[in-house]
């Protein structure tokens, strides 16, 4: 048995940055950048507007009531503008060229016009105002995004408006699950005495593709050792990460860790001081490695967002993989038995965090409706109303 800090070590010590791969930009978001990337343009391009208004020489409004004479029109997408003399202002909108000679855009709203004069009621009036510059955000060359950036949408559209068409990052895992049990229904089975609808892998595949996991390859085995060897030797080779599920603690019946032995798995640690998820078991042969969650739901979940998914960003190359901690007061008291570190069910409301009802691993109910996990080690086993506490925020 481990502790959580030595499981999670472990999990970091063993996991590996999978190789790179170029994608189109558009199939890259959520995904991480392997290398820098460098502005193949300058942003602005070109000296723009920022309103709608006049473009004007700025020396020309030596006071308030300045009156000039239009001369010209410069729209958006427009590609030659006439250049502008003292004593004119050309009629300009958001992001059109500013006309050369041109130093600054008073905006419509401060100005009158009428018969082919303006009368500008802004003074004085600085060098550049509403004038976006050559290379204002960016400038060729630069490096625009660097090595280990995750493509959020903001960056997806910054690399847009610089033309970047495909980008070079991590892939991410090929991912199998293998769910354990006899009892195991499938959804729309007939329910019969002793049998259960199966949970774990429909929300498994929900989580991972959050983190951009799009494909799982789903298989099934019956509590036999036979079949948990046959079922887990397939699943070697093709894949980076193998999620077993259930068949993991001490039953007659379990015959997962036995079987990984037999298929010349490595184990890295079994079992954590936790609650839920105490008999987790992690692996590896090869470049492989095995995840096996208890298969009470709740476990099975808790010990997803701890351990997988910091190890599936870990390969994808995540700088910060594990799931985000705040500490925050809790609403109520709460305190529990025994010599296990905790993971509650929570959800932060405002500026608290409460730990909800049912915090049993076979119940689901109070994780469907969490957004959070309460993290109290042993040692932290009572705690009070406002009582500050380590907080893991669940992905949305
Ligand atoms: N004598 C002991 N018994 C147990 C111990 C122990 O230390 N000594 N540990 C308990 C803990 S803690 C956990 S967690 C579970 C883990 O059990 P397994 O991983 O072997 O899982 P199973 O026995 O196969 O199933 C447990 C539970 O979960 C249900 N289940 C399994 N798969 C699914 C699924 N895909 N969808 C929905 N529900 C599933 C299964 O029906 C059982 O109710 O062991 C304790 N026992
Ligand atoms: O560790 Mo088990 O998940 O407590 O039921």
């Amino acid at each position: 048995m481990v502790t959580v800090q030595e499981a999670k070590q472990r999990v970091a010590a063993h996991t590996k940055l999978l190789p790179v791969q170029v994608r189109d930009l558009s199939a890259a978001s959520g995904f991480v950048l392997a290398e820098d990337i460098a502005a193949p343009i300058s942003l602005p391009t070109f000296r723009q507007s920022s309103m709608d208004g006049y473009a004007i020489l700025h020396t020309d409004v030596v006071e308030k009531g300045i009156v000039l004479s239009i001369r010209g029109e410069s729209r958006a997408g427009q590609a030659q503008v006439p250049a502008l003399h003292p004593g004119q202002a050309c009629r300009i909108f958001t992001g059109a060229p500013v006309p050369e000679g041109a130093t600054a855009v008073i905006m419509q709203e401060h100005t009158s016009a009428v018969n082919g004069k303006v009368t500008l009621q802004e003074f004085p009036v600085p060098d550049g105002k509403n004038i976006r510059r050559v290379g204002q955000q960016i400038r060729e060359g630069e490096v625009a995004l660097k090595a280990g950036t995750r493509l959020s949408p903001g960056a997806i559209g910054f690399l847009r408006g610089l033309n970047v068409q495909q980008v070079t990052v991590y892939r991410k895992p090929r991912v199998a699950m293998l769910l354990t049990g006899d009892e195991l229904l499938q959804p729309g089975e007939l329910l019969v005495p002793g049998k259960i609808y199966e949970s774990n892998s429909g929300m498994v595949v929900a989580a991972l593709a959050r983190e951009g996991v799009t494909e799982v390859a789903l298989s099934y085995t019956q509590d036999d050792s036979r079949s948990t060897i046959e079922a887990l030797e397939k699943l070697t080779k093709d894949f980076d990460l193998v999620l077993i599920n259930g068949g993991i603690s001490v039953g007659d019946y379990d015959y997962v860790g036995q079987a990984l032995g037999e298929i010349g798995a490595e184990t890295i640690f079994y079992k954590v001081k936790q609650k839920p998820g105490k008999p987790l078991l992690f692996a590896r042969k090869d470049t492989t490695l095995y995840f096996a969650l208890p298969g009470n739901p709740a476990s099975t979940l808790v010990c997803f967002y701890e351990y997988v998914l910091p190890a599936v960003r870990m390969m994808s190359g995540f700088p910060d993989p594990f799931v985000r901690k705040i500490r925050m007061p809790v609403k109520n008291p709460y305190s529990f038995d025994g010599d296990r570190d905790e993971f509650l069910k929570a959800y932060v409301e405002g500026e608290y965090v409460i730990p909800l009802e049912g915090q049993e691993s076979f119940a689901l109910r109070s994780f469907a409706a969490a957004n959070a996990l309460i993290y109290l080690p042993a040692e932290q086993n009572t705690v009070q109303a406002g009582e500050l506490v380590e907080v893991h925020l669940l992905p949305d």
